[in-house]
């Protein structure tokens, strides 16, 4: 099956979950790769799931479903002759899907990306918040950052401006990215998000994951998939 045929069932077969078993297995058991825990986080419908969607699969999903705890998505890129996987934990942003897994969520991160829509006031007023509950969840300070303004292909609803952003990413000392996940001609953009982040991280002291029995992963299908096929950063 091919991942364009239906990528909702490929990632969300093994993955999505919200029961309080994901975070003890993730911790538990011996490491075999080198993984790095990266959260997005932000209001609902800021865009989320396709922009990890595009960064891990390259494509943008026209009609996700609202994201129901935790989906997760991994990534294995080189840096400099380095192999490291980025695992991408899509939270939901609805408060009545996120708040069993608040906890799992923040434990043993190592970068977060906080993502508004730039058409949205009211996500980017949200971001104090956010950057909030990070904090109240012992999110150390030298947890890289990153802000995301999305759907920047929709130049006409555009309600943040970038100074805005800009004066409120300073303000917090975090880089600023403004991006459309929906723009193909972004996607170098959306990539080049995660990448500061892994090369932030290449130099940090890896989660200890298990890696998801053959048998039963569709991540690793879908990674030996992608790797067949050279989809790799
Ligand atoms: N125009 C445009 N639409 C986008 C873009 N990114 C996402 N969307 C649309 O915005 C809606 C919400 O996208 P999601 O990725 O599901 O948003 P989310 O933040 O994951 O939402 P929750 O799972 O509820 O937290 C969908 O209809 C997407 O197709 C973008 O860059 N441009």
């Amino acid at each position: 099956m091919a991942i364009e045929n239906n990528p909702v069932e490929v990632f969300d077969t093994v993955f999505n979950r919200n029961d309080t078993q994901l975070s003890s297995q993730l911790e538990n058991d011996s490491l075999e790769a080198r993984i790095f825990k990266i959260i997005v986080i932000g209001d609902s419908n800021v865009g989320k799931t396709c922009l990890t969607y595009r960064f891990c699969g390259g494509i943008f999903l026209k009609n996700p479903e609202a994201t129901i705890g935790v989906d997760f998505r991994e990534k294995t890129l080189e840096l400099d002759g380095e192999r490291i996987k980025l695992q991408i934990w899509d939270t939901a942003g609805q408060e009545r899907f996120r708040k069993s897994m608040v906890e799992h969520y923040y434990r043993n991160v190592h970068a977060v990306v906080f993502v508004y829509d730039v058409t949205s006031l009211t996500s980017f007023e949200s971001l104090p918040e956010w950057i909030s509950e990070c904090s109240r969840h012992s999110v150390g300070p030298m947890v890289p950052r990153i802000l995301v303004g999305n759907k920047c292909d929709l130049r006409a609803h555009r309600e943040v401006p970038t100074s805005h952003a800009q004066r409120m990413a300073d303000g917090y000392n975090f880089p600023l990215f403004e991006t459309s996940a929906k723009d193909p001609a972004e996607k170098e953009h959306v990539d080049s998000i995660f990448l500061t982040l892994a090369y932030r991280l290449k130099n940090h002291k890896p989660l200890r994951l298990k890696q998801p029995s053959e048998s039963s992963s569709s991540l690793l299908w879908y990674q030996r998939e992608h790797e067949a096929t050279g989809c790799q950063c």
